[in-house]
């Protein structure tokens, strides 16, 4: 198993997330990435590399290269404007409204927004990009014929649309290392998602691709973040009609439950044709953690890696979510145990 960590992950270390009306410590927080790294060192993991220095060639093949170049720049334009707080959304572009981008910086993070909750600061960026050349790192260690990879992706990437940032992501990074595999060679991949909640950017950038399967299991949108996408009922269009699946699942649900909406996914991933798996890797299902509420248990990780590696293809893993309790490091090490089983 090859572990792929930038150092660059810590320039991503924002001050506010506002969350229940007031501005708070951000969940996602740099200690975060360092439990996790000793945790899989720890557990014999220990194959670890610093990530290529790829550009944006494959991100601009599935996020919208006009909102990358303001992932670029934001921050300094918010400087420009005189505010001295971070640059958070705070007007929406959102029913029956104009799609054109704003000029003011406030208009253009607001186009670009798809939650409130995601302050963006200096270095954000840069951070989004490291953690984005981990996940293709991971995604070349298999196009290299090897078997397994885990990418300690951070800041997360799940909840980052062809044009939208929000949920802690700014580049979609399973999405980009899917897009890199095919790019070397695969005909058709597929991104699982077992972060506790929606994958709704990775579904966005592919609803309309019939050459990447995305399938999730998550918290019912009715009752969790994102709340406004994730339904039973959104089965992918076009070429990409049939190619997504969603597992909403309820407050509660505990690995029985959990484990057959997977073994489900994994079937379609089969029948589907996938020549290999990214597993957009979020330990919030976790039973403890602290803005979930599936109830998986340590052990129950270690089945889940064990589950997904009897389907029998190369897995690329991208850390994903999985918050405040010292178990998302171990609970990390058990997938990865799970998978080599
Ligand atoms: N303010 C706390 C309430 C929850 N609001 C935002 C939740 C974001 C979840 C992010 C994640 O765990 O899905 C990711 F994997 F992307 F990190
Ligand atoms: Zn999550």
């Amino acid at each position: 198993m090859r572990v792929i960590y930038s150092e660059d992950h810590k320039l991503r270390d924002a001050r506010t997330e506002l969350h229940a009306g007031q501005l708070v410590t951000p969940f996602e927080a740099p200690f975060r990435a360092e439990w996790i790294l000793a945790a899989v060192k720890e557990a014999g993991f220990a194959d670890v590399v610093a990530p290529d220095a790829h550009g944006l060639e494959t991100a601009r093949k599935v996020h919208d290269p006009a909102y990358l170049d303001f992932l670029a720049t934001v921050w300094d334009r918010w400087v420009a404007a005189g505010f001295t707080g971070e640059a958070i959304a705070n007007s929406f572009a959102v029913r029956r409204t104009s799609q054109r981008v704003p000029d003011n910086i406030v208009g253009a993070i607001g186009h670009y927004a798809n939650a409130a909750d995601t302050s963006i600061t200096k270095g954000s960026y840069e951070a989004a990009i490291a953690s984005m050349r981990c996940a293709i790192t991971g995604a070349d260690w298999l196009n290299a014929g090897n078997r397994f990879a885990f990418a300690l992706c951070r800041p997360p990437g799940h909840h980052a649309g062809i044009d939208l940032f929000g949920g802690y992501c700014f580049i979609n990074n399973s999405g980009v290392a899917a897009q890199r595999l095919l790019d070397r060679g695969a005909r058709k991949v597929a991104v699982l998602d077992v972060d506790f909640h929606h994958g709704n950017g990775t579904q966005d950038l592919f609803y309309r691709r019939g050459d990447v399967f995305t399938a999730s299991l998550h918290g019912d949108p009715m009752h969790a973040f994102p709340y406004f996408l994730g339904h039973a009922d959104e089965e992918g269009e076009g070429e990409g009609a049939g190619a997504n699946r969603n597992y909403p699942m309820l407050p509660g649900t505990p690995w029985d439950i959990w484990s057959s909406a997977l073994a489900d996914a994994l079937t379609r991933i089969k029948a589907f044709g996938a020549e290999a798996i990214v597993v957009a890797l979020g330990v919030d299902t976790f039973e403890r953690d602290p803005i979930s509420f599936f109830s998986l248990t340590s052990d129950d990780f270690t089945r889940m890696g064990a589950m997904i590696s009897a389907a029998g293809l190369p897995v690329l893993a991208c850390m994903e979510g999985g918050y405040g309790v010292p178990e998302i490091g171990l609970n990390v090490a058990n997938v990865l145990k799970g998978l080599e089983a």
